[in-house]
């Protein structure tokens, strides 16, 4: 236990879309029934980007952004039972108390127990752990990664394996098993069926992943980059589909990817986070029985629609939070997975920076060769 604040660099995202500004906070000791950890390396995924746009009505600044994160617990709260003091851990956005109705249902990774002051930017007892130049700074997804110290709800805390490098596995904190999770345990692929993932981002092409792994043997890949589409093939990606270009342009999406298969998808996977390509996702798959996965998150107010007849016929409009992975029994899982080679994590690291060179992260993300940049901390 330790009763001390400690005082350490964090990137502070002090109003939306301004860049962000490396400063020295004051991170406090852990409360009851929680831990801080020491963090090693995180990576940017596009939804930091979309909270620091200021687009997510849950949004809240100033405030600590990232969750794609890893370390090591460097303290612990009074009760705090499951890590110690030096475990290696990946914070976790979607929790598992093991004793919600949610985490106790067998029907969902999307436990509760402290969903709303997650979303308040607080911890679960309404206060702030951080603060910068005398003022209380937010977390952010429970998580807060983009600083040198953070503090997370015990059971927001997935102890993993010591041997896992940290600059690597920081990934299975959100893209990688947000992808594989959702093909595998939300969709749940069947083999020999036909996939169709939009957006080849890491979240994307973690869904490809998945989908090889299940045995599907055609997956289409759809984006408007083709720079993607190398990486694509090699996570197992068979078509290529470019809606902007000069054959594609004057068409629909939906009616090119029916035209394809023989009738429409059998899955499909939207991880873009736009509302005309989640409607293209569902109208894509094949009547009867084509499911369409949800995995981009949309901007603020923004809503999605389709024909009523789409359902009616026997398509399914569904989405997927994490993969559908349970953070404390799953996330180790995984990192094991990745130990044993079974499932890829280094491939989708396109770029690595220093922490403090966390904007240039942002830059690259948004210039579209990146499909993930590592930040290294201090040792
Ligand atoms: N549900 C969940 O649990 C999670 C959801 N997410 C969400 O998933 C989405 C994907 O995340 P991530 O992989 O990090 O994002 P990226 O931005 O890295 O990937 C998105 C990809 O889609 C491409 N794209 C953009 N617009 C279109 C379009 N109209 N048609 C086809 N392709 C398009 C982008 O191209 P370009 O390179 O040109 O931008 C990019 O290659 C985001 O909305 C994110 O917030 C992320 C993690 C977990
Ligand atoms: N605050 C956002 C919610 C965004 C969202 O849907 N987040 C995903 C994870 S995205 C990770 O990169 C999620 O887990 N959703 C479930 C949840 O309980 O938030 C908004 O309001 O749009
Ligand atoms: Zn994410
Ligand atoms: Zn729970």
């Amino acid at each position: 236990m330790s009763n001390q604040p400690i005082k350490c660099k964090a990137a502070v995202a002090w109003e939306p879309n301004k860049p962000l500004s490396i400063e020295e906070v004051e991170v406090a000791a852990p409360k009851k029934g929680e831990v801080r950890v020491r963090i090693i390396a995180s990576a940017l995924c596009h939804t930091d980007v979309y909270t620091w746009s200021g687009k997510d009505q849950e949004g809240k600044f100033p405030c600590i952004l990232g969750h794609e994160g890893s370390g090591i617990v460097e303290s612990v709260g009074e009760g705090v039972t499951s890590v110690e003091i030096g475990d290696h851990v990946i914070p976790l956005y979607t929790p598992e108390c093991k004793e919600c109705k949610f985490c106790t249902s067998g029907k969902t990774n999307l436990c509760q127990k402290i969903r709303v002051t997650q979303g308040q930017g607080v911890m679960p007892d309404g206060t702030t752990r951080f603060t910068c130049k005398g003022q209380e700074v937010f977390h952010f997804m429970g998580t807060s990664v983009f600083s040198e110290y953070t503090v997370c709800a015990e059971i927001s805390i997935a102890k993993i394996n010591v041997d896992a490098p940290l600059d690597k596995v920081c990934l299975l904190g959100c893209g990688v098993t947000t992808g594989v999770g959702a093909a595998l345990n939300t969709a749940k692929v069947t083999k020999g069926s036909n996939v169709v993932v939009f957006g080849l981002g890491a979240v994307g092409l973690a869904v490809i992943q998945g989908s090889q792994l299940a045995g599907a043997t055609r997956i289409i890949a759809v984006d408007i980059n083709e720079k993607k589409y190398k990486l694509a093939a090699d996570f197992g990606a068979t078509d290529f589909v470019n809606p902007l270009s000069e054959e594609n342009k004057d068409k629909k999406i939906q009616d090119i990817i029916v035209g394809m298969t023989d009738g429409g998808a059998d899955y499909s996977f939207e991880c873009i986070g736009n509302v005309e390509t989640m409607r293209a996702a569902l109208e894509c798959c094949h009547k009867g029985w084509g499911e369409c996965t949800i995995i981009g998150v949309a901007e603020g107010g923004k809503e999605i629609s389709t024909r009523p007849f789409q359902l009616v016929t026997g398509r399914v409009w569904r989405g997927s939070a994490f993969g559908g992975v349970k953070g404390r029994s799953g996330v180790p899982e995984y990192v094991n997975k990745y130990l044993r080679g079974e499932i890829k994590v280094d491939e989708y690291i396109t770029h690595n920076f220093n922490f403090e060179q966390i904007n240039d992260a942002f830059t690259a993300l948004k210039g579209g060769d990146c499909i993930r940049a590592v930040m290294h901390y201090k040792q």
